[in-house]
C-alpha cells in the first residue's frame, strides 16, 4: 500500500484554483489514490453564467474523471464548492463556509492565480500577491492545519540564469507594493509597472515572486513548502496521456501550427523547451504535501519540478510535432502545417510579413469578395502578439537545481514511486509529442478521430494549390524580369536553347540504339 495515498485517507483537502488546469489534475489523482479522503473543499467563483455547482458537475462529467468515478463512486458528495472570489476581502466565503473551512481543514494546495502575461499589476498583485497573504492568514487559524503547499513557477525568478531552490528577495517590499496599490491610480500603476518589475519579462512571473516573498514572511508556524514547475505540459501517463484544457503555453502554439496559421517563430533552437508534464507535477505536490506533514522541514522547503536538467528536451526537437501533424492532422486547415525556427529578428520581421501578414490580407481579400466579413487580419496580429509574448521562454535557457526534489524521491518507498511517479528521466519525448498533439486534437479543439481521411485530403489539397501558387508567382515574377531586362532575356534564351540542344541529342541517342 502506498505511504503517500493512505496519508491522504480521511483527511479535509483545501483546494484554490481547482477549476483550473493543474487543479483538475491534483483532485482527480487525489480521488483515485485516495478514495478514503474525507472531503476536498474547492473554493469557486460563479463563471460564464454556471452556477458553482454547475462548474462542479462539469468538471466531474469530465473524460478526465472516468477513472474516478469507477475507484470513487461517491465522489460527488466528496467534493465541497465553497463560493469564493479570491479578488475580494476574505474571500467572500460566507461566516458558516469560514467557521468550517477554519476548523476542519487538514491540508492546503494554493493553486489560484492569474497566469495571463498581460493582466494588470493592480489584478495580479491582488490574486497572486495579496490573496496568497490573506489564505495563509486564514491558515494560521486553522487548528488542525498539517501542511500549506503553495504552487509557484520555476520562471518566478526568471531574471537569473541559475536559479536555487530558496526564495530570492525581490528590490520591492510586497507589502510596500500592496499598500501602495491601495492608493494610487491606474494611470500612475501603468507608469511605474516598467520600474517595478525591471528585469522581469512580464508581470505575472514579477507578482509570483512577490507571491513567494509573501510565504516566507507570512509563514508564522505553519508547515509550508513552495513548489516551482516549468512549463506544465498535457498529462504523461495519468489518468491518461495527452489529456489537456486550456490553450496557455504550449497548447496554443501547437493548435496555431496544426491549423496552418503559424508558419515561423523567433526561437533559439538548441534552447531547452523546459516542459513538464502536468500529471508529473501532481504527482510532486502529493509528495511534497505528504513530505510536509509528516516530517514537518524546519525551514520552508522550495522545489523545482523542472525537466532540463533531468531529461532535456530543446525547441528543434519539440519541432516533432510537425512530423505528428502529418499523421494526426487538425480539421479545416488554414494552410499546411509548417514551421520555421529563426533566431535572427530580421529574418522573423521577413517571416511575419511574408508568412502571416500577406496571407491573411490575401484571405480577407477574398472574404471581401464572396461578401463576407474578413476576420484573418485581426486573429493573426493577436496571434503574433501572443507569440511575442512567450518567445523570452523560447529563446533561453535556464539551470534549475534540483537538490530538494531528488531529496524526496529518494525518501519514497518503491511503491510510492511508482504511484506519485515524478521522476522526468523515464520520459520519451518523441512519444510524449505525439500524444500531447493527439491530446489537444481530442480534448481541446473536440475533433473526430473519424475525421482525419478527410483532414488528410484537404492537407494533400493545400500541398497542391501551394505549388501551384508558388508556380504562378515564380512565372509572373520571371516574366515581368524578362520585360524589363537584357540580361534575364539572355539567361531565359540560354536556358531554353540548352534545353532544346539536351532534348534533342536526347532524342537522336535514342534514335540511334533502335
Ligand atoms: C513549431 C513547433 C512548436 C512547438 C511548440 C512550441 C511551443 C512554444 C510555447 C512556449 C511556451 C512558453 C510559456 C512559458 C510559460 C512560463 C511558465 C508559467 O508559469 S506560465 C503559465 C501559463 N500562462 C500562460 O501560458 C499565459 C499566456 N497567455 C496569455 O497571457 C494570454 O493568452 C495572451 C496575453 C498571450 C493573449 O491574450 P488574448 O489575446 O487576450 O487572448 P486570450 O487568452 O483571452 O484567448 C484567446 C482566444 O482563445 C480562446 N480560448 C481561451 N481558452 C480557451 C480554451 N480552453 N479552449 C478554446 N479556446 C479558448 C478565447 O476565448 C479567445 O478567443 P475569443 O474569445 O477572442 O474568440
Ligand atoms: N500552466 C502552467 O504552465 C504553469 C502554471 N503554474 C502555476 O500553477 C498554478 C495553476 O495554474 P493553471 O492551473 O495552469 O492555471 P489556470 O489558469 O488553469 O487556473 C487558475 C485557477 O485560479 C482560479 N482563479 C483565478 N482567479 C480567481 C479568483 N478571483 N477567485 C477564485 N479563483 C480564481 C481559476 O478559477 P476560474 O476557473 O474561476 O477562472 C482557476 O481555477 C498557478 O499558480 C500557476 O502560477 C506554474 C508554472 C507553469
Amino acid at each position: 500500500m502506498s505511504t503517500i495515498a493512505a496519508f491522504y485517507g480521511g483527511k479535509s483537502i483545501l483546494i484554490t484554483g481547482a477549476t483550473g488546469f493543474l487543479g483538475k489534475v491534483l483532485m482527480e489523482k487525489l480521488f483515485r489514490t485516495s478514495p478514503d479522503l474525507k472531503v476536498i473543499y474547492i473554493l469557486v467563483r460563479p463563471k460564464a453564467g454556471q452556477t458553482l455547482q454547475q462548474r462542479v458537475f462539469q468538471i466531474l462529467d469530465s473524460k478526465l474523471f472516468e477513472k474516478v468515478k469507477e475507484v470513487c463512486p461517491n465522489v460527488h458528495e466528496k467534493i465541497r464548492a465553497i463560493y469564493a472570489d479570491l479578488n475580494q476581502n476574505d474571500f467572500a466565503i460566507s461566516k458558516e463556509d469560514m467557521q468550517e473551512l477554519l476548523s476542519c481543514t487538514n491540508i492546503i494546495f494554493h493553486c489560484a492565480a492569474t497566469v495571463r502575461f498581460d493582466d494588470t499589476l493592480r489584478h495580479a498583485v491582488q490574486l497572486n500577491v495579496t490573496a496568497t497573504r490573506q489564505l495563509l492568514l486564514m491558515a494560521s487559524q486553522m487548528p488542525k492545519l498539517e501542511a500549506f503547499i503553495h504552487i509557484s513557477t520555476a520562471y518566478s525568478n526568471c531574471n537569473l540564469k541559475h536559479i536555487d531552490e530558496v526564495i530570492y528577495p525581490c528590490p520591492v517590499e510586497p507589502k510596500k507594493i500592496i499598500d501602495s496599490l491601495e492608493w494610487l491610480d491606474d494611470a500612475i500603476i501603468d507608469e511605474i509597472t516598467p520600474k517595478l518589475i525591471r528585469d522581469w519579462p512580464n508581470i505575472y512571473t514579477y507578482t509570483k515572486a512577490l507571491g513567494e516573498m509573501v510565504v516566507q514572511q507570512e509563514s508564522r508556524n505553519l508547515n509550508i513548502a513552495i513548489i516551482r514547475p516549468s512549463i506544465v505540459g498535457a498529462t504523461w501517463q495519468e489518468p491518461f496521456p495527452g489529456w489537456v484544457d486550456n490553450i496557455n503555453g504550449p497548447n496554443g502554439i501547437i493548435i496555431a501550427t496544426g491549423k496552418g496559421f503559424l508558419r515561423a517563430i523567433k526561437a533559439t533552437p538548441m534552447a531547452v523547451a523546459d516542459v513538464i508534464p502536468v500529471d508529473t507535477v501532481v504527482n510532486l505536490m502529493l509528495a511534497v504535501g505528504w513530505y510536509t506533514a509528516v516530517h514537518r522541514p524546519k525551514s520552508t522547503l522550495v522545489y523545482h519540478i523542472t525537466s532540463g536538467n533531468m531529461n532535456p528536451c530543446n525547441w528543434h526537437k519539440m519541432v516533432q510535432v510537425l512530423a505528428t501533424f502529418e499523421k494526426i492532422p487538425f480539421e479545416r486547415p488554414f494552410r499546411r502545417p509548417n514551421a520555421n525556427f529563426t533566431s535572427n529578428s530580421f529574418t522573423s520581421q521577413y517571416w511575419n510579413a511574408v508568412s502571416h501578414r500577406a496571407p491573411a490580407i490575401i484571405y480577407d481579400c477574398y472574404l471581401r469578395l464572396t461578401g463576407r466579413k474578413p476576420r484573418m487580419t485581426k486573429l493573426m496580429n493577436r496571434l503574433l502578439r501572443t507569440v511575442s509574448m512567450l518567445e523570452y521562454f523560447i529563446n533561453r535557457s535556464w539551470e534549475w537545481s534540483t537538490y530538494n526534489t531528488e531529496m524526496l524521491m529518494s525518501e519514497l518507498s518503491p511503491e510510492d514511486q511508482r504511484v506519485f511517479n515524478f521522476d522526468v528521466r523515464q520520459l520519451n519525448w518523441l512519444e510524449y509529442i505525439e500524444n500531447y498533439v493527439l491530446g489537444v486534437k481530442k480534448y481541446l479543439l473536440k475533433e473526430d478521430m473519424a475525421g482525419i481521411p478527410k483532414a488528410k485530403q484537404r492537407l494533400k489539397r493545400l500541398r497542391n494549390i501551394h505549388y501551384l501558387f508558388n508556380t504562378a508567382l515564380f512565372l509572373i515574377a520571371w516574366r515581368l524580369l524578362i520585360a524589363r531586362s537584357q540580361m534575364a532575356r539572355n539567361v531565359w534564351f540560354f536556358i531554353v536553347s540548352f534545353c532544346y540542344k539536351f532534348l534533342s541529342y536526347f532524342r537522336a541517342s535514342s534514335t540511334l540504339k533502335v
